[in-house]
Protein backbone atom coordinates (compact mmCIF):
# COMPACT_ATOMS: atom_id res chain seq x y z
CA UNK A 1 0.00 0.00 0.00
CA UNK A 2 1.24 3.24 -1.08
CA UNK A 3 2.66 5.70 1.89
CA UNK A 4 0.18 8.39 3.05
CA UNK A 5 0.91 11.61 3.63
CA UNK A 6 -0.79 15.26 5.35
CA UNK A 7 0.36 18.24 4.21
CA UNK A 8 -1.11 20.17 7.27
CA UNK A 9 0.45 23.90 6.60
CA UNK A 10 0.90 26.13 3.86
CA UNK A 11 3.74 24.71 1.55
CA UNK A 12 4.14 25.45 -2.70
CA UNK A 13 2.49 23.15 -4.29
CA UNK A 14 5.56 21.49 -5.78
CA UNK A 15 5.27 19.28 -2.66
CA UNK A 16 2.53 17.54 -3.77
CA UNK A 17 3.63 17.15 -7.30
CA UNK A 18 6.83 15.32 -6.30
CA UNK A 19 4.77 13.47 -3.70
CA UNK A 20 2.75 11.95 -6.11
CA UNK A 21 5.14 11.52 -8.76
CA UNK A 22 7.42 9.49 -5.96
CA UNK A 23 4.44 7.50 -5.40
CA UNK A 24 3.48 8.74 -2.00
CA UNK A 25 -0.36 9.18 -1.57
CA UNK A 26 -0.97 12.89 -0.47
CA UNK A 27 -3.60 15.40 0.77
CA UNK A 28 -2.77 19.28 1.19
CA UNK A 29 -4.79 21.03 4.08
CA UNK A 30 -2.72 23.91 4.19
CA UNK A 31 -5.06 24.89 7.34
CA UNK A 32 -5.49 21.87 9.22
CA UNK A 33 -2.23 22.36 11.37
CA UNK A 34 -4.41 25.43 13.14
CA UNK A 35 -7.15 23.10 14.16
CA UNK A 36 -5.72 21.13 16.75
CA UNK A 37 -8.48 18.95 17.02
CA UNK A 38 -9.14 17.77 13.68
CA UNK A 39 -5.83 16.93 13.21
CA UNK A 40 -5.43 14.77 15.73
CA UNK A 41 -8.86 13.18 14.78
CA UNK A 42 -7.43 12.58 11.18
CA UNK A 43 -3.52 11.76 12.14
CA UNK A 44 -3.73 8.19 12.62
CA UNK A 45 -4.16 7.71 9.16
CA UNK A 46 -0.79 8.87 7.77
CA UNK A 47 2.50 7.98 7.89
CA UNK A 48 4.39 10.98 7.13
CA UNK A 49 3.33 14.96 8.39
CA UNK A 50 4.88 17.47 6.25
CA UNK A 51 4.51 21.08 8.47
CA UNK A 52 5.91 24.73 8.80
CA UNK A 53 5.80 26.59 11.89
CA UNK A 54 1.91 26.81 11.91
CA UNK A 55 1.17 22.88 12.85
CA UNK A 56 2.37 22.34 16.44
CA UNK A 57 3.65 18.53 16.97
CA UNK A 58 2.66 18.11 20.45
CA UNK A 59 3.16 14.82 22.57
CA UNK A 60 -0.64 14.58 22.50
CA UNK A 61 -0.74 14.94 18.78
CA UNK A 62 2.74 12.02 18.64
CA UNK A 63 0.46 9.76 20.73
CA UNK A 64 -2.49 9.73 18.60
CA UNK A 65 -0.52 9.48 15.49
CA UNK A 66 -0.46 6.06 15.64
CA UNK A 67 0.85 5.07 12.32
CA UNK A 68 3.19 8.22 11.89
CA UNK A 69 6.84 7.47 10.51
CA UNK A 70 7.88 10.72 9.39
CA UNK A 71 7.43 14.28 10.23
CA UNK A 72 9.23 16.81 7.65
CA UNK A 73 9.49 20.40 8.10
CA UNK A 74 9.78 22.71 5.48
CA UNK A 75 12.16 24.76 6.74
CA UNK A 76 14.80 25.27 9.43
CA UNK A 77 13.38 25.80 13.50
CA UNK A 78 12.16 22.34 14.75
CA UNK A 79 10.87 24.62 18.20
CA UNK A 80 7.26 23.39 17.10
CA UNK A 81 8.09 19.53 17.00
CA UNK A 82 8.77 17.56 20.57
CA UNK A 83 11.25 15.76 19.45
CA UNK A 84 12.29 14.01 22.00
CA UNK A 85 8.09 12.55 22.12
CA UNK A 86 8.88 12.14 18.82
CA UNK A 87 11.69 10.02 18.99
CA UNK A 88 10.75 7.81 21.86
CA UNK A 89 8.11 6.81 19.30
CA UNK A 90 10.07 6.28 16.53
CA UNK A 91 9.33 8.88 14.21
CA UNK A 92 11.81 10.45 12.51
CA UNK A 93 12.13 14.68 12.83
CA UNK A 94 13.45 16.03 9.42
CA UNK A 95 13.90 19.57 8.26
CA UNK A 96 15.73 21.76 5.03
CA UNK A 97 18.17 23.23 7.05
CA UNK A 98 19.53 25.37 3.95
CA UNK A 99 16.94 25.82 1.47
CA UNK A 100 15.76 29.38 3.02
CA UNK A 101 19.20 30.95 4.77
CA UNK A 102 19.62 33.14 2.09
CA UNK A 103 16.00 34.88 1.85
CA UNK A 104 16.24 34.91 6.13
CA UNK A 105 19.82 36.78 5.67
CA UNK A 106 18.33 38.93 3.51
CA UNK A 107 15.64 39.51 5.41
CA UNK A 108 17.59 40.35 8.29
CA UNK A 109 19.59 43.02 6.19
CA UNK A 110 16.65 44.62 5.27
CA UNK A 111 15.01 45.11 8.58
CA UNK A 112 18.73 46.59 9.38
CA UNK A 113 17.95 49.06 6.38
CA UNK A 114 14.17 49.61 7.44
CA UNK A 115 15.23 50.56 10.75
CA UNK A 116 18.36 52.80 10.36
CA UNK A 117 16.50 54.75 7.39
CA UNK A 118 12.65 54.50 9.47
CA UNK A 119 11.73 53.45 5.99
CA UNK A 120 7.87 52.04 6.75
CA UNK A 121 7.23 55.32 8.83
CA UNK A 122 8.85 57.43 6.26
CA UNK A 123 6.61 55.45 3.54
CA UNK A 124 3.42 56.04 5.74
CA UNK A 125 3.79 59.49 6.28
CA UNK A 126 4.39 60.37 2.68
CA UNK A 127 1.66 58.33 1.28
CA UNK A 128 -0.27 60.51 4.00
CA UNK A 129 1.24 63.29 1.58
CA UNK A 130 2.78 65.07 5.20
CA UNK A 131 6.62 65.21 3.05
CA UNK A 132 8.27 65.25 6.71
CA UNK A 133 11.72 65.77 5.64
CA UNK A 134 12.93 67.00 8.56
CA UNK A 135 11.38 64.40 10.64
CA UNK A 136 13.18 61.32 9.46
CA UNK A 137 16.86 61.35 10.06
CA UNK A 138 18.56 58.27 9.82
CA UNK A 139 22.48 56.77 10.48
CA UNK A 140 24.65 55.06 8.29
CA UNK A 141 25.80 51.82 8.16
CA UNK A 142 29.19 51.87 6.76
CA UNK A 143 31.49 51.81 9.24
CA UNK A 144 29.47 50.76 12.27
CA UNK A 145 30.02 47.78 14.20
CA UNK A 146 27.80 45.11 13.30
CA UNK A 147 27.30 42.00 16.48
CA UNK A 148 25.99 38.55 15.41
CA UNK A 149 24.59 36.16 17.97
CA UNK A 150 24.58 32.87 16.55
CA UNK A 151 26.88 32.57 13.38
CA UNK A 152 25.69 29.24 11.68
CA UNK A 153 24.02 29.08 8.00
CA UNK A 154 22.26 32.41 8.27
CA UNK A 155 24.41 34.00 10.06
CA UNK A 156 27.41 33.84 8.15
CA UNK A 157 25.27 34.47 5.38
CA UNK A 158 24.57 38.11 7.02
CA UNK A 159 28.48 38.47 7.91
CA UNK A 160 29.61 38.53 4.32
CA UNK A 161 26.55 40.68 2.90
CA UNK A 162 27.69 43.28 5.86
CA UNK A 163 31.11 43.26 5.28
CA UNK A 164 29.91 43.50 1.85
CA UNK A 165 28.07 46.76 2.70
CA UNK A 166 32.01 47.80 4.93
CA UNK A 167 30.23 46.99 8.29
CA UNK A 168 33.28 45.61 10.84
CA UNK A 169 31.35 42.42 12.10
CA UNK A 170 31.68 41.18 15.83
CA UNK A 171 30.49 37.63 16.23
CA UNK A 172 29.41 35.65 19.21
CA UNK A 173 29.04 32.05 19.04
CA UNK A 174 30.48 29.49 21.09
CA UNK A 175 30.60 26.61 17.74
CA UNK A 176 32.87 29.59 15.73
CA UNK A 177 36.32 28.33 14.90
CA UNK A 178 38.70 31.10 14.97
CA UNK A 179 39.44 29.70 11.17
CA UNK A 180 35.50 30.09 9.97
CA UNK A 181 35.94 33.05 11.75
CA UNK A 182 38.72 34.62 9.43
CA UNK A 183 37.27 33.24 6.61
CA UNK A 184 33.92 35.45 6.78
CA UNK A 185 36.27 38.46 7.89
CA UNK A 186 34.19 38.45 11.24
CA UNK A 187 35.76 38.87 14.63
CA UNK A 188 35.26 36.43 17.04
CA UNK A 189 34.46 37.88 20.69
CA UNK A 190 32.36 37.24 23.84
CA UNK A 191 28.96 38.18 24.20
CA UNK A 192 30.17 41.30 27.20
CA UNK A 193 32.15 42.40 24.46
CA UNK A 194 30.11 42.16 21.57
CA UNK A 195 27.13 44.20 23.77
CA UNK A 196 29.68 46.67 24.73
CA UNK A 197 30.81 47.21 20.57
CA UNK A 198 27.85 46.80 18.71
CA UNK A 199 25.58 49.34 16.90
CA UNK A 200 23.77 46.72 15.54
CA UNK A 201 22.62 43.57 16.75
CA UNK A 202 21.05 40.54 15.22
CA UNK A 203 19.92 37.26 15.99
CA UNK A 204 20.47 33.85 14.48
CA UNK A 205 20.55 31.09 16.83
CA UNK A 206 18.29 28.45 17.81
CA UNK A 207 15.78 29.21 20.62
CA UNK A 208 17.20 26.35 23.53
CA UNK A 209 17.65 26.76 27.13
CA UNK A 210 21.17 28.67 26.81
CA UNK A 211 19.78 31.39 24.13
CA UNK A 212 16.45 32.01 25.61
CA UNK A 213 16.20 35.64 26.87
CA UNK A 214 19.82 35.95 25.76
CA UNK A 215 18.59 40.14 25.39
CA UNK A 216 17.27 40.86 28.65
CA UNK A 217 17.49 44.31 30.99
CA UNK A 218 20.75 43.15 32.13
CA UNK A 219 22.06 42.62 28.63
CA UNK A 220 20.95 45.73 27.03
CA UNK A 221 22.47 47.28 29.99
CA UNK A 222 25.70 46.43 28.64
CA UNK A 223 24.63 47.96 25.17
CA UNK A 224 26.09 51.35 23.50
CA UNK A 225 23.57 53.75 23.72
CA UNK A 226 21.28 53.96 20.59
CA UNK A 227 21.92 50.23 19.71
CA UNK A 228 19.76 48.85 17.06
CA UNK A 229 18.61 45.65 17.65
CA UNK A 230 17.45 42.84 14.89
CA UNK A 231 15.35 39.16 15.27
CA UNK A 232 15.21 37.20 12.52
CA UNK A 233 15.40 34.24 14.83
CA UNK A 234 13.33 32.78 17.12
CA UNK A 235 10.94 35.07 19.61
CA UNK A 236 12.18 34.38 23.11
CA UNK A 237 15.42 35.02 22.24
CA UNK A 238 14.82 38.65 23.42
CA UNK A 239 12.61 39.31 26.12
CA UNK A 240 9.99 42.05 24.60
CA UNK A 241 9.32 43.92 27.41
CA UNK A 242 12.61 44.46 28.62
CA UNK A 243 13.46 45.24 24.81
CA UNK A 244 10.25 47.65 25.41
CA UNK A 245 11.77 49.62 28.20
CA UNK A 246 14.70 49.93 26.35
CA UNK A 247 13.80 51.22 23.33
CA UNK A 248 11.31 54.07 25.68
CA UNK A 249 14.00 55.02 27.61
CA UNK A 250 16.13 56.06 24.09
CA UNK A 251 18.82 53.38 25.53
CA UNK A 252 17.40 51.81 22.22
CA UNK A 253 17.15 53.33 19.58
CA UNK A 254 15.66 50.71 17.34
CA UNK A 255 14.55 47.20 17.29
CA UNK A 256 13.18 44.98 13.40
CA UNK A 257 11.09 42.22 14.87
CA UNK A 258 10.09 39.12 12.48
CA UNK A 259 9.52 36.22 15.17
CA UNK A 260 7.09 37.27 18.56
CA UNK A 261 7.22 35.71 22.26
CA UNK A 262 3.39 34.74 21.34
CA UNK A 263 2.66 33.95 17.35
CA UNK A 264 0.50 34.83 15.35
CA UNK A 265 0.99 38.23 17.42
CA UNK A 266 -2.20 39.96 16.63
CA UNK A 267 -1.45 42.23 19.71
CA UNK A 268 1.32 43.34 21.32
CA UNK A 269 2.74 47.13 22.72
CA UNK A 270 6.23 46.75 20.49
CA UNK A 271 3.57 47.44 17.51
CA UNK A 272 2.53 50.83 18.60
CA UNK A 273 6.12 52.09 18.94
CA UNK A 274 7.91 54.07 17.04
CA UNK A 275 11.46 53.04 14.86
CA UNK A 276 9.92 49.31 15.59
CA UNK A 277 9.63 47.41 12.65
CA UNK A 278 7.38 44.24 12.60
CA UNK A 279 6.52 41.71 9.55
CA UNK A 280 4.99 38.30 10.87
CA UNK A 281 7.61 35.64 10.31
CA UNK A 282 8.34 36.42 7.07
CA UNK A 283 11.87 35.68 6.79
CA UNK A 284 11.47 32.54 4.57
CA UNK A 285 8.49 33.99 2.60
CA UNK A 286 10.07 34.58 -0.70
CA UNK A 287 9.17 32.25 -4.06
CA UNK A 288 12.51 30.99 -3.99
CA UNK A 289 13.03 30.08 -0.50
CA UNK A 290 9.40 28.38 -0.50
CA UNK A 291 10.19 26.46 -3.36
CA UNK A 292 13.22 25.02 -2.38
CA UNK A 293 11.73 24.28 0.97
CA UNK A 294 8.77 22.33 -0.85
CA UNK A 295 11.04 20.23 -3.20
CA UNK A 296 13.35 19.38 -0.11
CA UNK A 297 11.34 18.35 2.28
CA UNK A 298 8.93 16.56 -0.34
CA UNK A 299 11.59 14.57 -1.59
CA UNK A 300 13.43 13.95 1.76
CA UNK A 301 10.06 12.02 3.16
CA UNK A 302 9.26 10.35 -0.05
CA UNK A 303 12.93 9.02 -0.06
CA UNK A 304 12.33 7.56 3.41
CA UNK A 305 8.76 6.36 3.11
CA UNK A 306 9.37 4.75 -0.18
CA UNK A 307 13.55 3.64 0.07
CA UNK A 308 14.30 3.62 3.80
CA UNK A 309 17.24 6.65 2.87
CA UNK A 310 17.07 9.35 5.43
CA UNK A 311 18.37 13.08 5.06
CA UNK A 312 18.65 15.67 7.13
CA UNK A 313 17.20 14.55 9.84
CA UNK A 314 17.13 15.86 13.54
CA UNK A 315 17.04 12.05 15.28
CA UNK A 316 18.67 9.91 13.70
CA UNK A 317 21.71 9.46 11.57
CA UNK A 318 21.65 9.95 7.81
CA UNK A 319 21.30 6.93 4.87
CA UNK A 320 21.38 8.38 1.50
CA UNK A 321 19.30 6.80 -1.04
CA UNK A 322 22.71 5.15 -2.77
CA UNK A 323 23.96 3.32 0.35
CA UNK A 324 20.02 2.42 1.75
CA UNK A 325 19.99 -1.15 -0.03
CA UNK A 326 24.19 -1.58 0.41
CA UNK A 327 23.74 -1.08 4.09
CA UNK A 328 20.35 -2.27 4.34
CA UNK A 329 22.16 -6.11 5.19
CA UNK A 330 24.25 -4.70 7.41
CA UNK A 331 21.18 -3.07 9.77
CA UNK A 332 19.89 -6.29 9.51
CA UNK A 333 22.70 -8.18 10.81
CA UNK A 334 23.39 -5.44 13.63
CA UNK A 335 19.89 -5.41 15.11
CA UNK A 336 19.93 -9.41 15.49
CA UNK A 337 23.69 -9.22 17.20
CA UNK A 338 21.37 -6.68 19.15
CA UNK A 339 18.87 -9.25 19.55
CA UNK A 340 21.06 -12.08 20.50
CA UNK A 341 22.45 -10.06 23.30
CA UNK A 342 19.29 -8.26 24.73
CA UNK A 343 17.19 -11.63 24.59
CA UNK A 344 20.51 -13.98 26.61
CA UNK A 345 21.54 -11.03 28.91
CA UNK A 346 19.11 -10.76 32.27
CA UNK A 347 20.98 -8.70 34.27
CA UNK A 348 21.00 -4.90 33.62
CA UNK A 349 23.30 -3.81 30.86
CA UNK A 350 25.90 -1.50 32.21
CA UNK A 351 28.04 -0.63 28.30
CA UNK A 352 27.73 -1.64 25.07
CA UNK A 353 31.06 -2.04 23.03
CA UNK A 354 30.67 -1.75 19.14
CA UNK A 355 33.75 -3.08 17.08
CA UNK A 356 33.62 -2.67 13.44
CA UNK A 357 36.21 -4.80 11.58
CA UNK A 358 36.99 -4.69 8.05
CA UNK A 359 34.39 -3.07 5.60
CA UNK A 360 32.07 -2.57 8.15
CA UNK A 361 34.34 -0.46 9.73
CA UNK A 362 33.94 2.22 6.13
CA UNK A 363 30.16 1.99 6.23
CA UNK A 364 27.36 4.35 8.11
CA UNK A 365 28.62 3.05 11.32
CA UNK A 366 26.08 5.85 13.56
CA UNK A 367 22.69 4.02 11.62
CA UNK A 368 24.44 0.48 12.22
CA UNK A 369 24.87 1.49 16.16
CA UNK A 370 21.45 2.54 16.18
CA UNK A 371 20.31 -0.60 14.26
CA UNK A 372 22.37 -2.34 17.17
CA UNK A 373 20.99 -0.45 19.87
CA UNK A 374 17.16 -1.00 18.95
CA UNK A 375 17.68 -4.97 18.80
CA UNK A 376 19.32 -5.09 22.24
CA UNK A 377 16.71 -3.00 23.92
CA UNK A 378 13.80 -4.61 21.93
CA UNK A 379 13.14 -7.55 24.05
CA UNK A 380 12.82 -4.87 27.41
CA UNK A 381 10.58 -2.18 24.87
CA UNK A 382 8.79 -4.12 21.87
CA UNK A 383 8.07 -0.81 19.91
CA UNK A 384 11.62 0.74 19.78
CA UNK A 385 13.35 1.64 16.15
CA UNK A 386 16.52 3.09 15.35
CA UNK A 387 15.19 6.14 16.01
CA UNK A 388 14.14 5.51 19.47
CA UNK A 389 17.04 3.54 20.65
CA UNK A 390 19.63 5.77 21.03
CA UNK A 391 17.99 7.70 23.34
CA UNK A 392 16.50 4.67 25.21
CA UNK A 393 19.97 3.65 25.77
CA UNK A 394 21.06 7.28 27.38
CA UNK A 395 17.36 7.33 29.56
CA UNK A 396 19.09 3.80 30.87
CA UNK A 397 22.60 5.23 31.49
CA UNK A 398 23.95 2.64 29.23
CA UNK A 399 27.76 3.59 27.85
CA UNK A 400 28.07 3.10 24.43
CA UNK A 401 31.55 3.23 22.57
CA UNK A 402 32.30 2.75 19.15
CA UNK A 403 35.51 0.65 17.63
CA UNK A 404 36.89 0.72 14.29
CA UNK A 405 39.80 -1.18 12.76
CA UNK A 406 40.82 -2.28 9.48
CA UNK A 407 40.58 -5.95 8.45
CA UNK A 408 41.80 -8.47 10.97
CA UNK A 409 40.81 -11.90 9.49
CA UNK A 410 39.49 -13.79 7.03
CA UNK A 411 36.38 -11.95 6.64
CA UNK A 412 36.03 -8.97 4.72
CA UNK A 413 34.53 -7.50 7.40
CA UNK A 414 32.34 -8.00 10.66
CA UNK A 415 30.22 -6.63 13.59
CA UNK A 416 31.13 -7.40 17.03
CA UNK A 417 29.16 -6.68 20.24
CA UNK A 418 29.76 -6.79 23.60
CA UNK A 419 28.40 -5.88 26.51
CA UNK A 420 29.40 -5.91 30.01
CA UNK A 421 26.97 -6.24 33.28
CA UNK A 422 27.37 -5.95 37.11
CA UNK A 423 28.42 -9.62 36.64
CA UNK A 424 29.17 -11.02 32.65
CA UNK A 425 30.92 -9.83 29.73
CA UNK A 426 29.14 -11.26 26.91
CA UNK A 427 30.11 -11.01 22.71
CA UNK A 428 28.74 -11.71 19.63
CA UNK A 429 29.98 -11.23 15.87
CA UNK A 430 28.40 -11.74 12.07
CA UNK A 431 29.34 -10.80 8.83
CA UNK A 432 26.95 -10.88 6.29
CA UNK A 433 27.91 -13.07 2.92
CA UNK A 434 27.08 -12.23 -0.76
CA UNK A 435 23.76 -13.59 -0.34
CA UNK A 436 22.79 -10.87 1.76
CA UNK A 437 22.00 -12.82 4.74
CA UNK A 438 22.91 -12.35 8.20
CA UNK A 439 25.65 -14.97 10.21
CA UNK A 440 26.43 -15.08 13.36
CA UNK A 441 30.57 -15.90 13.51
CA UNK A 442 31.23 -15.79 17.07
CA UNK A 443 29.99 -16.36 20.30
CA UNK A 444 31.62 -16.18 23.67
CA UNK A 445 34.43 -16.48 21.80
CA UNK A 446 33.50 -19.59 20.13
CA UNK A 447 33.62 -19.56 16.20
CA UNK A 448 30.77 -21.10 14.68
CA UNK A 449 28.93 -20.11 10.95
CA UNK A 450 25.11 -20.19 12.13
CA UNK A 451 22.55 -18.80 9.46
CA UNK A 452 20.05 -16.62 11.66
CA UNK A 453 16.47 -18.10 11.37
CA UNK A 454 13.08 -16.20 12.97
CA UNK A 455 13.16 -19.39 16.00
CA UNK A 456 16.51 -20.68 17.28
CA UNK A 457 17.62 -22.44 20.17
CA UNK A 458 21.01 -21.23 21.86
CA UNK A 459 22.40 -23.49 24.83
CA UNK A 460 25.62 -23.32 26.65
CA UNK A 461 27.07 -27.13 27.47
CA UNK A 462 29.61 -29.41 28.28
CA UNK A 463 31.63 -30.61 25.12
CA UNK A 464 30.49 -34.02 25.95
CA UNK A 465 29.43 -36.56 23.85
CA UNK A 466 25.03 -36.88 23.34
CA UNK A 467 24.43 -33.24 22.98
CA UNK A 468 23.48 -33.83 19.12
CA UNK A 469 21.17 -36.74 20.24
CA UNK A 470 20.09 -35.25 23.03
CA UNK A 471 18.61 -31.37 21.17
CA UNK A 472 17.49 -33.65 18.28
CA UNK A 473 15.55 -36.02 20.15
CA UNK A 474 13.83 -33.24 22.24
CA UNK A 475 12.96 -31.32 19.41
CA UNK A 476 11.87 -34.10 17.64
CA UNK A 477 9.27 -35.45 20.10
CA UNK A 478 8.00 -32.13 20.98
CA UNK A 479 7.48 -31.85 16.83
CA UNK A 480 9.80 -29.26 16.08
CA UNK A 481 11.78 -29.35 12.86
CA UNK A 482 15.75 -28.05 12.73
CA UNK A 483 16.63 -26.40 9.75
CA UNK A 484 19.90 -25.72 10.51
CA UNK A 485 22.53 -26.95 13.95
CA UNK A 486 25.85 -25.60 14.67
CA UNK A 487 27.80 -26.69 17.55
CA UNK A 488 31.20 -24.64 18.65
CA UNK A 489 33.60 -25.18 21.72
CA UNK A 490 36.70 -23.46 22.55
CA UNK A 491 38.77 -26.32 22.87
CA UNK A 492 37.65 -30.40 23.23
CA UNK A 493 36.41 -31.05 26.62
CA UNK A 494 35.79 -26.98 27.04
CA UNK A 495 33.14 -24.73 26.97
CA UNK A 496 30.43 -25.61 24.05
CA UNK A 497 27.65 -24.02 22.44
CA UNK A 498 24.56 -25.20 20.41
CA UNK A 499 22.64 -23.12 18.26
CA UNK A 500 19.88 -24.61 16.18
CA UNK A 501 17.79 -23.21 13.70
CA UNK A 502 13.61 -24.12 13.88
CA UNK A 503 11.26 -24.35 11.77
CA UNK A 504 8.77 -22.86 14.82
CA UNK A 505 9.42 -22.28 18.11
CA UNK A 506 11.10 -24.36 21.11
CA UNK A 507 8.11 -25.09 23.50
CA UNK A 508 8.76 -22.62 26.48
CA UNK A 509 7.60 -25.66 28.89
CA UNK A 510 10.19 -28.11 27.43
CA UNK A 511 12.96 -25.86 28.40
CA UNK A 512 13.23 -26.34 32.01
CA UNK A 513 13.22 -30.14 31.08
CA UNK A 514 16.21 -29.38 28.94
CA UNK A 515 18.25 -26.94 31.04
CA UNK A 516 17.68 -29.71 34.15
CA UNK A 517 20.10 -32.22 32.10
CA UNK A 518 22.92 -32.49 33.70
CA UNK A 519 24.98 -31.57 30.08
CA UNK A 520 23.14 -28.06 30.04
CA UNK A 521 23.99 -25.17 31.36
CA UNK A 522 21.37 -23.06 30.16
CA UNK A 523 19.17 -23.19 27.36
CA UNK A 524 17.16 -19.98 25.82
CA UNK A 525 14.92 -20.11 23.06
CA UNK A 526 16.11 -16.61 20.82
CA UNK A 527 13.53 -15.24 17.97
CA UNK A 528 14.78 -12.73 15.10
CA UNK A 529 13.06 -10.46 12.91
CA UNK A 530 14.27 -12.02 9.65
CA UNK A 531 10.71 -13.31 7.89
CA UNK A 532 9.67 -16.92 7.91
CA UNK A 533 12.04 -19.10 6.23
N1 LIG B 1 12.44 34.25 10.67
C1 LIG B 1 12.36 33.17 9.94
O1 LIG B 1 11.43 32.99 9.17
C2 LIG B 1 13.45 32.17 10.02
C3 LIG B 1 13.80 31.45 8.87
C4 LIG B 1 14.80 30.49 8.97
C5 LIG B 1 15.44 30.26 10.18
N2 LIG B 1 15.05 30.95 11.27
C6 LIG B 1 15.72 30.75 12.55
O2 LIG B 1 17.03 31.31 12.45
C7 LIG B 1 17.87 30.71 13.42
C8 LIG B 1 19.22 30.36 12.83
O3 LIG B 1 19.06 29.41 11.81
P1 LIG B 1 20.36 28.76 11.10
O4 LIG B 1 19.88 27.99 9.95
O5 LIG B 1 21.42 29.76 10.90
O6 LIG B 1 20.81 27.75 12.24
P2 LIG B 1 22.26 27.10 12.41
O7 LIG B 1 22.07 25.92 13.25
O8 LIG B 1 22.93 26.95 11.09
O9 LIG B 1 23.05 28.21 13.23
C9 LIG B 1 22.79 28.50 14.53
C10 LIG B 1 24.08 28.95 15.17
O10 LIG B 1 23.80 29.34 16.50
C11 LIG B 1 24.91 28.98 17.28
N3 LIG B 1 24.57 28.91 18.68
C12 LIG B 1 23.98 27.92 19.37
N4 LIG B 1 23.86 28.24 20.67
C13 LIG B 1 24.40 29.47 20.79
C14 LIG B 1 24.58 30.36 21.89
N5 LIG B 1 24.18 30.01 23.11
N6 LIG B 1 25.14 31.56 21.66
C15 LIG B 1 25.55 31.91 20.44
N7 LIG B 1 25.42 31.12 19.34
C16 LIG B 1 24.85 29.91 19.53
C17 LIG B 1 25.31 27.64 16.73
O11 LIG B 1 26.64 27.31 17.05
C18 LIG B 1 25.12 27.85 15.25
O12 LIG B 1 26.32 28.25 14.62
C19 LIG B 1 17.07 29.53 13.95
O13 LIG B 1 16.46 29.91 15.16
C20 LIG B 1 15.99 29.33 12.91
O14 LIG B 1 14.87 28.71 13.44
C21 LIG B 1 14.08 31.91 11.22
O1 LIG C 1 12.56 28.11 10.89
C1 LIG C 1 12.18 28.47 9.80
O2 LIG C 1 12.46 27.87 8.74
C2 LIG C 1 11.43 29.75 9.71
O3 LIG C 1 11.05 30.17 10.96
C3 LIG C 1 10.33 29.78 8.72
O4 LIG C 1 9.09 29.44 9.26
P1 LIG C 1 7.83 29.31 8.29
O5 LIG C 1 8.09 28.14 7.41
O6 LIG C 1 6.66 29.10 9.14
O7 LIG C 1 7.77 30.57 7.50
Amino acid sequence: MAPRVLVSDKLSTTAVQIFKDRGVEVDYLPDLGKDKEKLLEVIGQYDGLAIRSATKVTEKLIAAATNLKVVGRAGIGVDNVDIPAASRRGIIVMNTPFGNSITTAEHAIALMFAVARQIPEANTSTHAGKWEKNRFMGVEITGKTLGLIGCGNIGSIVATRAVGLKMHVVAFDPFLSEQRAEELGVEKVELDELFARADFITLHTPLTDKTRNIINAEAIAKMKDGVRIINCARGGLVVEKDLIAGLKSGKVAGAGIDVFEVEPAEQNELFNMENVVCTPHLGASTSEAQENVALQVAEQMADYLVKGAVTNAINMPSITAEEAPRLKPFVKLAEVLGAFVGQVTEDPIKEVEILFDGSTAQMNTKALISAALAGLIRPQVADVNMVSAPIMVKERGIIVAEVKRDKSGVFDGYIKLTVKTEHMTRSIAGTCFSDGKPRFIQIKGINLDAEVGQHMLYTTNADAPGIIGLLGTVCGQNGVNIANFQLGRNRPGGDAIALLYLDAPFPEEVLAKLRAHETIDSAKRLQFDVGPA
